[in-house]
């Protein structure tokens, strides 16, 4: 375990104020004060009674905006958990979305993205946000991904989720693998999808997939299992021509590059052990390609990772769950969000390793 002097200092967003994401923050947080420094953005207020109702023994520590810029973030112990006042539009009814507060949930995420790239925190974390909130708030905003890569000025991101499977959600697929799955495409209507992939862009993904996997996850030498878009991988072009015309020809020329990118693969059968256990990730062409089987066999321990941006980002495998905040305190699971934390803490450790 981590001494506490030398705790790694990670930003958490605690997303949709109606949702689930404040209560699941403080928990996480608190259960893992001792390896982490957990700094939590948003409405102070909120914040500390959501605590005290969770439970009395949770301390908080306020930390102002204007002490980071003006030194960085201060050593902490063990023993409190640190917040920085981001306050919201309008008061808060758990399960009831208002989009007043839709403008203070982004703010969490440009502090967190200006304490990331200054040095305060080593990463961050980001609990889950409500999209069509944001939206009816007045800013277009299709998820964390493409608003990160936006404010980082990172021309391409990539969307990642990880998780270990266990026997009793995938029977026939070993105990503690670790499945990863990344997608070319991410928040996008189906029926954009096929223009969307192109032999240059399918190459900038593949090439930050291995990148990061080299790099912020300490894979030497990653192997990245491609699938296709079409049923049966296009059938031959009988199915759809993408495979013939786009995939293969950016794996070829991957692999021309020194990266073992194999495919394209039927994405029906692609998820078995006999693919998987020689894979370090899985490229999916769209969201509901590849998540749905790594949500089926993961979900509650998945984390979601941003591949290429100039920072560390996890986030939960799920969404703002609504109908479990509206049922009062104690319903959600957070084992999503420590897996986040540990995810975000074992990224900042291979990075500062592939940097020695
Ligand atoms: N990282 C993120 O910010 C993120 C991720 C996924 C979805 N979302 C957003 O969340 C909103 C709601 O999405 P949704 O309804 O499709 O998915 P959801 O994950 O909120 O809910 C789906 C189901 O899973 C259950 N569930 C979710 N989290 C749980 C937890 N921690 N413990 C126990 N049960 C849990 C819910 O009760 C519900 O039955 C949407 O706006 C979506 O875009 C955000
Ligand atoms: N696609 C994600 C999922 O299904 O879990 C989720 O919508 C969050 O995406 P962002 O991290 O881009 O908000």
């Amino acid at each position: 375990m981590r001494q506490a002097s030398t705790r790694p200092a990670i930003a958490i967003t605690t997303g949709e104020p109606a949702g689930i994401g404040p209560e699941i923050s403080i928990r996480a947080a608190w259960a893992m004060r001792a390896q982490v420094n957990c700094v939590l953005l948003g409405d102070a207020a909120f914040l500390a009674l959501t605590a005290s109702l969770i439970d009395p023994d949770i301390q908080l520590a306020a930390l102002s905006v204007q002490a980071l810029r003006n030194g960085g973030l201060p050593q902490f112990g063990p023993s409190r958990i640190c917040v920085i006042d981001v306050p919201l539009g309008a008061h808060v009814v758990p399960g009831v979305l208002d989009p007043a507060n839709g403008r203070a949930v982004l703010a969490t995420l440009d502090l967190a993205v200006e304490g990331a790239r200054a040095g305060w925190f080593d990463a961050m974390v980001t609990a889950p946000l409500q999209k069509s909130t944001i939206n009816d708030a007045g800013v277009a905003f299709s998820g964390h991904t493409e608003y990160l890569a936006e404010k980082t000025a990172t021309a391409q991101v990539v969307m990642m989720l990880a998780g270990e499977t266990a026997s009793a959600t995938a029977p026939d697929t070993p105990d503690n693998v670790a499945l990863r799955v990344a997608l070319a495409t991410t928040h996008l209507p189906l029926k954009d999808v096929s223009a969307a992939i192109t032999r240059d862009g399918l190459g900038r993904v593949i090439d930050i997939i291995h990148h990061d996997l080299k790099n912020k996850f300490g894979i030497a030498a990653p192997r990245i299992l491609v699938t296709g878009l079409n049923p049966h991988a296009g059938e031959n072009g009988y199915l759809g021509r993408e495979e013939i015309d786009t995939i293969t020809p950016a794996l070829e020329a991957a692999r021309a590059r020194g990266i073992d990118a194999r495919g394209p693969y039927p994405a029906d059968t692609l998820f078995q052990p006999k693919y998987l256990m020689d894979a370090d990730c899985v490229l999916a062409m769209y969201h509901d390609q590849g998540l749905p089987v790594l949500k089926y066999a993961t979900f509650g321990r998945g984390v979601n990772i941003t591949l290429g941006l100039p920072l560390i980002r996890t986030s939960v495998d799920h969404g703002t769950a609504l109908d479990l905040a509206c049922a009062g305190l104690g319903q959600a699971d957070c084992g999503s969000m420590e897996q986040a934390i540990r995810t975000a803490l074992q990224m900042v450790d291979a990075q500062r390793a592939s940097q020695l």
